[in-house]
């Protein structure tokens, strides 16, 4: 099967709210693709539709070449974790494991191996509605993988994991892609899928907002920053702006400079007798490109100011501090640090 998950012109309507606005994007094989947006912003009815459990007003969501209704063998060819929580309680983890791979004819053999992909043999005798929510995700984990699909999506899979099984899912969503599978992640925040995506589909109001590689996205962003160490913060930031930079303060002695090569600055620090004790190129973190990428686009702060968006977005929109920390003074000869 060819593993991709496409989407064209995906239109849903609930009521009066339209969830998902014309949606287009494809998921391509070998790569986990993250799927972001603040709560509300269409994902998971994307991925409902996709999955075949809501229908389109419009539009179409394929899975290898296929709408998900007419799959043969769907459990072999697609798997998600949509809830978590959609384990009948009194049932044990194998149990329900079990039955999955009984009603879908794969071997019990499937059952252990997935049981043991996701660290769950020590509890897969109990009752699945006395797990915590990490147990949770895992056996919906085990259940997604049982069929060994080419696909597969999940919806907001860290959403209050603890630190180690955060680590544990990057780790799982890049071993699964590095196999070769086509991978979709959604969350609501940007800095969940840092080390993990490869790619972006970030969205708004059920519109897509931008279809970008990772690397591509962090290299728009870092390009043109440098950071700056000097005890003599005023007269450094003075000398750059006078010769064309944006520069904020980050902090005591910190400066971030926009518009001027490293080089440049180093010769106009020297040139003016100011001294300095540090000067590295930013590399922007994935949050900070996010919100770079955002800053522009009205209608997805609106969406973010609204429903409470990804990292920290004011009721303007305007970034309250990327990991480069918020500017608590600016001299700029351009556009302003944020
Ligand atoms: N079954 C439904 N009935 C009515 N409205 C719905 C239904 N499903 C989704 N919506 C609405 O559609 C919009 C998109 O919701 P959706 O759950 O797809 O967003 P999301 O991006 O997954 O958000 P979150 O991050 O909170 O899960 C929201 O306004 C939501 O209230």
């Amino acid at each position: 099967m060819n593993a991709t998950i496409e989407v064209r012109g995906l239109r849903k309507r609930y009521g009066s709210t339209v969830a998902v606005d014309g949606l287009s994007f494809t998921v391509e094989p070998g790569q986990v693709t993250g799927f972001v947006g603040p709560n509300g912003a269409g994902k998971s009815s994307t991925m409902r539709m996709i999955m075949g459990m809501d229908r389109p007003d419009e539009g179409s969501a394929l899975i290898g070449g296929r709408p998900y209704r007419t799959l043969r063998s769907p459990l072999c060819q697609v798997g998600a974790l949509l809830d978590a929580s959609a384990v009948h309680p009194g049932r044990r983890a194998r149990d329900h494991l079990l039955w999955m791979a009984h009603s879908n004819g794969l071997p019990v053999r499937r059952v252990d191996e997935v049981i043991d992909l996701v660290g769950l043999r020590p509890v897969a005798r109990r009752a699945a509605g006395g797990f915590s929510l990490g147990m949770r995700q895992r056996l919906g984990i085990a259940a997604a993988l049982i069929g060994d699909p080419a696909v597969l999506m999940f919806d907001e899979p860290v959403n209050g994991l603890d630190p180690e099984g955060i680590t544990w899912i990057r780790g799982l969503l890049r071993s699964l892609a590095a196999e070769g599978r086509a991978v979709l992640v959604s969350s609501h925040l940007m800095s969940e899928l840092e080390g993990s995506a490869d790619h972006l589909v970030v969205i708004g109001r059920g519109r897509v907002v931008a279809d970008t590689s990772v690397q591509e996205l962090l290299t728009a962003a870092s390009s043109g920053r440098v950071m700056l160490r000097t005890g003599r913060r005023q007269e450094a930031m003075t000398v750059l702006a006078n010769a064309g930079a944006s520069v904020a303060a980050n902090g005591p002695d910190t400066l971030t400079v926009s518009g001027l090569a490293a080089e440049r600055i180093v010769a106009l620090l020297n040139e003016g007798g100011v001294s300095f004790s540090g000067i590295a190129e930013h590399r922007a973190s994935l949050e900070e490109a996010y919100m770079e990428l955002t800053r522009d686009a009205v209608d997805f702060r609106g969406a973010t100011g609204a429903a409470g968006g990804p990292g920290s977005a004011d009721a303007d929109g305007t970034a309250a501090g990327g990991a480069g920390g918020s500017a608590s003074s600016s001299a700029s000869a351009g556009r302003e640090q944020r």
